[in-house]
């Protein structure tokens, strides 16, 4: 199920601001990838390109080429609707449907793609809650507003919601940063979970939870404000932390920048 991605020479504009220069990178399937950098380098708007999210921003555009299992996500006649389908997104503040129960949020999706079945629609907010280790919390009160939730049980939800349509690949740009340090662990442990079947990528500004969660690490600098962000170097995760080839690396994780 899981996919692997390709970006090749990617060059990211919002209108005539170029934000992102020249990316080429791998994201393997089944792996958790991390992006780090300091702010403005791009990692977020590097990630949006990843479903094609950046486009929705009034004059923003990609150049350069983004496949996945070796299909070009930005060819003629590649319905974005559908690659977002695939490659689901988990956001930085946990954004459950406000009008919508818990079954409800999880649903959305499989709704819009036409699903009716009950059944079908029941089993499928419950395996999706379960893989977001949020089942036992809310299998009894399913029919209550997800927004009554904690904020690490919502990011569970949107999790859960994300899943339920089935994408092979989950992007999530810093999905803990607006909750405590507990909430953090769940969701970590959760992503820990998630990569035996789908590919990650988070984007975060915690070098220990890059650390933590991820295989892989690319870090992204950029040579000053209001130029385009580049990556400098991407690698297995503890060579990054450990051994890294570039000096701007080791002076960003070291905290000597950024
Ligand atoms: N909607 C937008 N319109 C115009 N420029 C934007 C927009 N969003 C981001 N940018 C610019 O693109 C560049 C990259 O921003 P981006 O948010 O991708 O960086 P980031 O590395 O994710 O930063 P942070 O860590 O602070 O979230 C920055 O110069 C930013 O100001």
């Amino acid at each position: 199920m899981a996919k692997r991605i390709d970006a090749k020479n990617v060059d990211i504009y919002y209108g005539s601001f170029k934000a992102v220069e020249n990316v080429s990178l791998t994201v393997e399937p089944r792996t958790v990838t991390a992006f780090i950098g300091p702010s403005g380098c791009g990692k977020s708007t590097f990630l949006r390109t990843l479903n094609r999210m950046h486009e929705v921003i009034p004059g923003a555009y990609v150049e350069g080429s983004v496949t996945l299992d070796g299909t070009d996500l930005y060819a003629q006649g590649v319905d974005p609707v559908a690659v977002r389908r695939v490659v689901g997104m988990v956001f930085q503040r946990p954004n459950p449907f406000p009008s919508m129960s818990i079954f409800d949020n999880v649903a959305s999706g499989l709704r819009l793609n036409g699903v009716k079945n009950k059944g079908v629609l029941a089993d499928a907010v419950e395996r999706s809650l379960k893989a977001a280790n949020l089942w036992n919390e809310v299998k009894d009160r399913l029919g209550r507003a997800g927004m009554g939730l904690s904020g690490g049980q919502q990011q569970r939800l949107c999790i859960a919601r994300a899943i339920a349509v089935e994408p092979q690949v989950l992007l999530m740009d810093e999905p803990c940063s607006a909750l405590d340090p507990i909430s953090t662990l769940a969701i970590e442990d959760l992503i820990n979970q998630l990569k035996e079947q789908y590919t990650v990528v988070i984007v975060t500004h915690n070098m220990q939870q890059a650390a933590r969660v991820s295989d892989r690490t690319a870090f992204f600098n950029l040579a000053a404000q209001g130029k385009p962000g580049h990556l400098i170097e991407a690698g297995p995760t503890d060579l990054i932390f450990s051994n890294p080839t570039e000096k701007a690396t080791e002076d960003y994780i070291t905290g000597r920048f950024g």
